[in-house]
């Protein structure tokens, strides 16, 4: 199985703030993992350290490609999809932008077309839309469509890019429950083919992981409190210890809910 991604007691500080201490983290290719923990635990810090946005002030990162600093990042970024709010926002000022061209900008790892793009990934974007079910809405001006329509363009995005490894920074934020019940839908048969990519799944909601996600790593103060396969990591204890709430896990087919049963755990 090969090593997507080895980070080795990495920290990274940024104006005298630590967002991540001491973090050893690694993925395995076809190993869909969970990124869990509250806001501020330093989730989007692991996935800035990954795509070379944030350099790590101690420790190494190193992916497929190599170590960084010695390897090119925007080679590495082109095969690596990302479903965030941060993207999102991206597109919200280019009204003309079709769901089409911005699925088929996933190919070229930007915001907009700038070139031709070869035929069969004009193709793999028509197809990108279609899985994700949004196939009639490629004409359609990306900003009209709704939060739920937009996720799953860009989950199409993703899949253009033919990514090695996709970044999901909670990619059900303002879904209502019909729109997230698709979105996980749409990417857990996805996940099936063998081409699929390897997802990292960045969420505070665990009832929103996809069962095919099997495992786990919880960030509690930009470090990690724990890691492994998720029925060993998503306990009562260790959930409820993150999230500084104590609950207890429900598994409902292969999903995990977590039900809070108790004041806040100060
Ligand atoms: N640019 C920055 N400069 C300094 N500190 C930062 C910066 N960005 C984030 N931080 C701090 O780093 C820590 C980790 O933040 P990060 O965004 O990685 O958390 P998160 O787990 O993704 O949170 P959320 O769930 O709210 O998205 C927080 O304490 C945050 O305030």
């Amino acid at each position: 199985m090969e090593r997507l991604v080895d980070m080795n007691n990495v920290s990274v500080r940024t104006n005298g703030r630590v967002r991540l201490e001491n973090v050893s983290f690694s993925l395995n290719q076809g190993e869909h993992r969970a990124l869990l923990g509250l806001n501020g635990s330093g989730k989007t810090t692991l996935l800035q350290a990954i795509l070379g946005q944030v350099w790590a002030t101690e420790g190494e990162v190193h992916t497929w490609f190599g170590r960084h600093g010695r390897v090119n990042m925007q080679d590495l970024r082109r095969e690596i999809g990302i479903v965030s709010n941060a993207l999102d926002d991206q597109y919200q000022h280019r009204a003309g932008e079709t769901a089409f061209n911005v699925a088929l900008s996933g190919y070229f790892a930007s915001i907009g077309i700038y070139e031709q793009a070869p035929e069969r990934i004009t193709a793999r974007a028509e197809n990108a839309l279609h899985t994700f079910g949004v196939s009639q809405y490629r004409d359609v001006p990306y900003v009209a469509l709704s939060q739920g329509e937009k996720r799953r363009v860009m989950l199409a995005r993703a899949w253009t890019t033919g990514a090695k490894l996709l970044l999901l920074d909670e990619p059900c934020t303002g879904l209502d429950v019909k729109g997230r019940e698709e979105l996980i839908e749409g990417l857990e048969a996805s996940l099936k083919s063998p081409e699929a990519p390897t997802v990292l799944y960045v969420t505070h909601h665990l009832e929103e992981l996809p069962g095919a996600v099997e495992a786990a790593t919880i960030m509690k103060n930009g470090r990690v409190q724990a890691d492994g396969k998720k029925e060993h990591v998503l306990t009562d204890e260790e959930i409820s210890t993150a999230f500084d709430v104590s609950g207890s896990i429900q598994w409902h087919e292969q999903r995990p809910w977590f039900i809070t049963g108790g004041a806040p755990i100060r």
